[in-house]
């Protein structure tokens, strides 16, 4: 089985993925943050870094839907291959950070690898507003995401909201985090954990 958390920066997403994969023993897979070679540099410079650092997360999220697809094991994953290319790429290209030649080089690349991809069994989205993710992404506390601008955040927003609005591969579950306090209060924990054996029924 083969579950994904999908949501903006800030949103919850690898705290979700963490207690789900303890709750119900999944292995969890994570973003590649910590040892990424572009990261801080893109934050500083984004247009000079914006397609190194695409083509990077694409390779490191393939190398996870190959690992998930070879492991046979429940694996949840913490961010979507949909969403660099749907999310964030896209999102760059509209700002001018990413050329429209190196968009279109890009894109070539993402269709051939989607082609072997399958959709996640279930996709959970975290869908936060823009204050709230300001104030996570704050209390994160990653020195270099400090440069990140409330316009970048709502842009990749709204394109988060088009992409859930006509998701269409998969079962989707849409949780809105900023009503929820899921770390804190078990009771919200445990009503996430009820909607998603709903949407799991007969998968468990
Ligand atoms: N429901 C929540 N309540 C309180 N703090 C949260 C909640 N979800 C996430 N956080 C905090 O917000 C910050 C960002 O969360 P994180 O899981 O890293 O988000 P993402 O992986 O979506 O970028 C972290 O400091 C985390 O502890
Ligand atoms: N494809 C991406 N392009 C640009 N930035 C990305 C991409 N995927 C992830 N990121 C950034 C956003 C955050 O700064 C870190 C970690 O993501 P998070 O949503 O906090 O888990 O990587």
């Amino acid at each position: 089985m083969h579950i994904a958390v999908t949501g903006n920066i800030g949103a919850g997403k690898t705290t979700l993925t963490t207690m789900l994969s303890k709750h119900y023993g999944w292995e969890a897979q994570f973003e590649d943050v910590d040892h990424n070679p572009y990261l801080e540099d893109f934050y500083a410079d984004m247009s000079k870094w914006s397609f190194a650092l695409q083509i990077y997360f694409l390779g490191s999220r393939f190398r996870q839907v190959k690992e998930i697809r070879d492991s046979g094991k429940s694996v949840i994953q913490d961010r979507t291959i949909y969403e660099d290319a749907h999310i964030f790429a896209e999102n760059l290209n509209d700002m001018e950070l990413l050329t429209d030649r190196d968009f279109a080089n890009y894109s070539s690349v993402f269709h051939l690898m989607k082609s072997f991809v399958s959709a996640p069994d279930l996709l959970i989205y975290l869908k936060s507003d823009v204050p709230n993710l300001v104030k996570k992404i704050y209390k994160r506390g990653r020195d270099y995401e400090a440069s990140i601008s409330i316009e970048y955040l709502s842009k990749l927003n709204q394109k988060y909201e088009s992409w859930i609005a006509e998701y269409s591969e998969g079962k989707l579950l849409v949780i809105e985090v900023d009503d929820l306090d899921f770390v804190e209060r078990p009771e919200d924990f445990g009503l996430i954990l009820q909607r998603i054996e709903t949407e799991l029924h007969g998968l468990f």
